[in-house]
């Protein structure tokens, strides 16, 4: 029984050792993501977001300090199949067909794909691609790929989520449109999420609050908190209140 799906950093630094210099990309990191929670990491390119994703990813290990998710090591939350993940790029396999890319984390992990098949569905209906089951990614737009890479990361019902600039590559109206769909997405599933984003509207809306990050070393400068209600509905992103969130994220951003 896992009690705590979280996400944890504990004093974390990465450095890298470059062509006679040291990069410090995180620098005493900590951070406390409580189950449940939508957060969002915002911060100027170079300051350590992917670098701190693939950390807590298991796929690169801390210099030092201590990662947790949901209760364990990062490597051994993603074996158990506890943590999903969506890029930027949806790298999807061109030659898998709309359902066979969602069931590709099922594959890595060696479970029996049959005992799926109504997650798979179901995912499907979830992220609005009822009758693309067995179309190709080339035959797809670009927000029909995200929710395919966001169906896959969900395929295993993870516990914690991170999302790597899902929808950095869509036009502005469809990324909105996303927005408002992962939302409810997320609403549903309440996996503890983590999203970096470079949107800072992106991460008001859908966040319960952003980590602004600083660089050059990286660390967290700021942790704004955005106590809108949600569900959060489109009119909000033009209101008084939203914009004042925005405002506090932008300042933490240049640094004030
Ligand atoms: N494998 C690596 N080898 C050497 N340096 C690295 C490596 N990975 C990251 N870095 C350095 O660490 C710093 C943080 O990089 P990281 O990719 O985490 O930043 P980021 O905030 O995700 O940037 P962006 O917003 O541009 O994606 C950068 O200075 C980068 O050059």
């Amino acid at each position: 029984m896992i009690s705590n799906t979280g996400i944890t950093l504990e004093t974390v630094s990465r450095s890298f050792q470059g062509r006679g210099t040291v990069v410090q990309a995180l620098d005493n990191v900590s951070l406390d993501c409580p189950a449940g929670s939508f957060t969002a990491l915002i911060g100027p390119s170079g300051c350590g977001k992917s670098t701190m994703l693939r950390l807590a990813l298991g796929l690169d290990d801390a210099t030092s300090g201590e990662i947790g998710v949901a209760g364990m090591k990062p490597q051994q939350a993603a074996k158990a199949g506890l943590t999903g993940v969506a890029f930027q790029d949806a790298a999807l396999m061109p030659w898998r067909s709309v359902e066979d890319n969602i069931a590709l984390p099922l594959d890595v992990l060696g479970r029996k794909r049959s005992d799926f098949t109504a997650k798979i569905d179901g995912l499907i209906d979830l992220v609005g691609l009822k009758g693309f089951e067995k179309s190709l990614p080339g035959e797809l737009s670009g927000g029909m790929r995200q929710r395919v890479s966001i169906a896959r990361a969900l395929v295993t019902d993870p516990k914690v989520l991170f999302l790597d600039e899902p929808f950095g590559a869509l036009d502005q109206i469809l990324r909105r449109q996303m927005n408002i769909e992962l939302q409810r997405i997320w609403m549903k599933n309440r996996a503890t999420t983590l999203l970096v984003t470079h949107g800072i509207d992106e991460a008001v809306f859908l966040a319960d609050r952003v980590v602004v990050m600083q660089s050059r070393p990286g660390r967290i400068g700021k942790v704004v908190d955005i106590p809108l209600a949600r569900p959060r509905l489109p009119e909000i992103f033009t209101t008084p209140e939203f914009h004042a969130l925005e405002d506090q994220v932008a300042e933490a951003l240049d640094g004030h």
